[in-house]
């Protein structure tokens, strides 16, 4: 005989708990092992527990799937932050970089939303007279990252503070004297802080080597930095080593050349990068003293030495002719900030300003050049300094930059062409007419912009031509070299590079906790988890319903009534 149980299970479900007086017609049903007393279930049948706990089960599976998608497999993961303070020779910058970390494998980056800048002048260096106003410097930057990242994520969020250039020309003594300044203050600014994270940042001497969980890093630089971070935008980076772009930087202080490489060369140029299954090569080499502002103050520092004379004699022999600044300049007819007052006096007394491309151009090659007898390779571009075969693309970035996007704009104005596939000889064109132009035109003629960039266009032209196509003998049409600080609206910035190194080794050591990826998920996960909570909540509820006694009403023959009595359980 068919168990009538199976029939009624789904329908008793519904009705387990309505009143007996109002029940249906009460329907016969035998329990085949039961005792000898019938039991009439007046409409409510024996509800077994099978339709829960297939729900039940079904729910419980659905929370965890979702759970773990979110947790390990959603893009979203956990936001983190990380900061790095770029100490430059002209000004110290902050960059405060959010980016996510999925599942705890590689960090993923978004320059474009995720950083957030600020800069304050002048740099570090500025302050080896008034330490203290080193670490009050940072005071501001400071406070500009706390309103950028979560209160709640400051205690896990390491900040680094990288000195550059600026710096590397101070006495090592003063250098840690203004770093340990910048300490006391980083110790209490309520970010993630180690001592060792403040430091000058060498130029070219081989650091530790960074293991990291895609790169390994064989003492790495400003240079390299810089290279990782445009590979990385231009996605060129874990691609063929010949398609990676090299970069040509030319900061405040010091310059940086670092590119691919596979020439032979002395291990103090060699830098190893290891990106997933491929070992770049780089020649890397951060020239102090090369940097566009210590280059110019070097040159007139030889105009006086007699290092190089300008055709033209010097009228009297204190007074020695400037051929880098347009004529008709004077310290004095200018709110220039130029150093100070002494600096400004000493210009005055030693220099005459006339302007010449030409003998500008010459200046700045003998500076270049200064230490090409002690070359000790088969060829040095740059002094005695080795350097292989430029190789590929350029990018050439910071004050190449600067002077490019000003050459451009002014001699699009004069309707001149200045195309970025042969700047270089446009430069001379346009370098020419600026620096024979009379400085109080020049002044008149871009009144927006800093007279302090504006009176170094000049020799910035001169210098420019000088370095990359008179010493590095980059042909005046070369298509390969290009004049950027940003690819894809993401800036070209070195700390950008030190932290991709940074963040990648420190997702390979931390796993991410689970409490943080909730703590820090943006809305939507939130909302997710809470659903996938509510759905949890429920199952827990039915696993309570189900366990308790299903109970039903039925009429007991002996007793002549009804009685409430424990389904199941036979
Ligand atoms: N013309 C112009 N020059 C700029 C501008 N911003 C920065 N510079 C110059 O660009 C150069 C490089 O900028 P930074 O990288 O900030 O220089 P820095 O980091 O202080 O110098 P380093 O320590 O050598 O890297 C410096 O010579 C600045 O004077 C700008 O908006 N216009
Ligand atoms: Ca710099």
């Amino acid at each position: 005989m068919r168990r009538s149980h199976a029939r009624n299970r789904v329908e008793s479900k519904s009705k387990s708990t309505t009143n007996p007086q109002k029940m249906d017609p009460i329907k016969l049903q035998i329990r085949s092992n039961s005792r000898s007393t019938a039991l009439f279930s007046r409409n409510s049948r024996q509800t077994k527990p099978i339709p829960s706990f297939i729900a039940v089960s079904i729910a419980i599976s659905l929370a965890l799937f979702a759970f773990i998608y979110i947790v390990f497999f959603s893009s979203k993961g956990s936001v983190k932050y990380g900061i790095i303070i770029d100490g430059g020779s002209t000004g110290t910058r902050i960059h405060v970089i959010r980016y996510r970390v999925d599942g705890g494998k590689n960090p993923v980056f978004d320059f474009k939303e995720g950083l957030d800048s600020l800069r304050v002048n002048p740099g570090l260096s500025a302050y080896a007279e008034d330490l203290a106003l080193a670490g009050y410097s940072l005071k501001e930057l400071l406070e500009f990252a706390r309103r950028k990242v979560p209160k709640k994520q400051w205690g896990e969020t390491e900040i680094r503070l990288m000195a550059t250039a600026g710096m590397r020309l101070l006495d090592d003594e003063v250098q840690e004297r203004i770093l340990e300044q910048c300490r006391k203050v980083l110790r209490v600014s309520g970010f993630k802080f180690r001592d060792d994270w403040a430091s000058v940042i060498t130029g070219n001497t081989m650091c530790m080597v960074l293991i990291l969980d895609s790169m390994i890093v064989l003492g790495s630089d400003e240079g390299v930095y810089a290279w990782v971070v445009a590979n990385y935008v231009l996605g060129t980076l874990g691609g063929n080593p010949l398609h990676t772009t090299g970069i040509i930087e030319l900061g405040g202080a010091s310059a940086q050349v670092t590119f691919f490489s596979n020439e032979p060369m002395p291990s103090e140029f060699s830098r190893s990068i290891k990106f997933g299954n491929i070992t770049y090569s780089l020649y890397s080499h951060s020239f102090l003293h090369f940097g566009q502002n210590v280059a110019h103050e070097s040159l007139r520092a030889s105009l006086v030495n007699g290092d190089f004379s300008p055709a033209a004699d010097s009228l009297h022999k204190e007074m020695y002719i400037d051929p880098c600044t347009p004529k008709g300049y004077f310290p004095e007819s200018s709110n220039l900030s130029l150093g100070s007052v002494a600096e400004k006096s000493k210009y005055i007394s030693e220099f005459k300003a006339r302007g010449n491309f030409s003998e500008c151009r010459s200046a700045a090659l003998t500076l270049l050049q200064k230490g090409k007898e002690r070359c000790s390779y088969d060829h040095c571009y740059l002094g005695s300094v080795f350097m292989p075969k430029l190789r590929g693309k350029f990018l050439a970035t910071e004050n190449f930059f600067y002077t490019s996007k000003f050459f451009l704009c002014l001699l699009l104005d004069q309707f001149f062409r200045l195309r970025q596939r042969a700047f270089l000889s446009d430069l001379i064109m346009a370098g020419k007419h600026f620096c024979e132009e009379d400085w109080s035109k020049l002044k008149k003629k871009h009144q927006s912009l800093n007279e302090e960039d504006l009176l170094r266009y000049c020799f910035s032209s001169a210098y420019i031509v000088a370095l990359l196509h008179d010493s590095l003998e980059i042909a005046l049409d070369d298509e390969r070299i290009s004049f950027a600080n940003q690819v894809n609206d993401i800036p070209l910035d070195w700390a950008l590079g030190a932290f991709i190194l940074q963040s990648t080794s420190i997702s390979d050591v931390q796993q991410t906790d689970w409490i943080t990826i909730i703590m820090s998920s943006d809305s939507s996960t939130l909302i997710s988890i809470t659903a996938i909570s509510a759905i949890l909540m429920f199952a827990a509820w039915s696993i309570s319903k189900w366990r308790k006694p299903q109970l039903k009403t039925v009429y007991d023959l002996e007793k002549g009534r009804y009685i409430v009595t424990r389904i199941g359980r036979s």
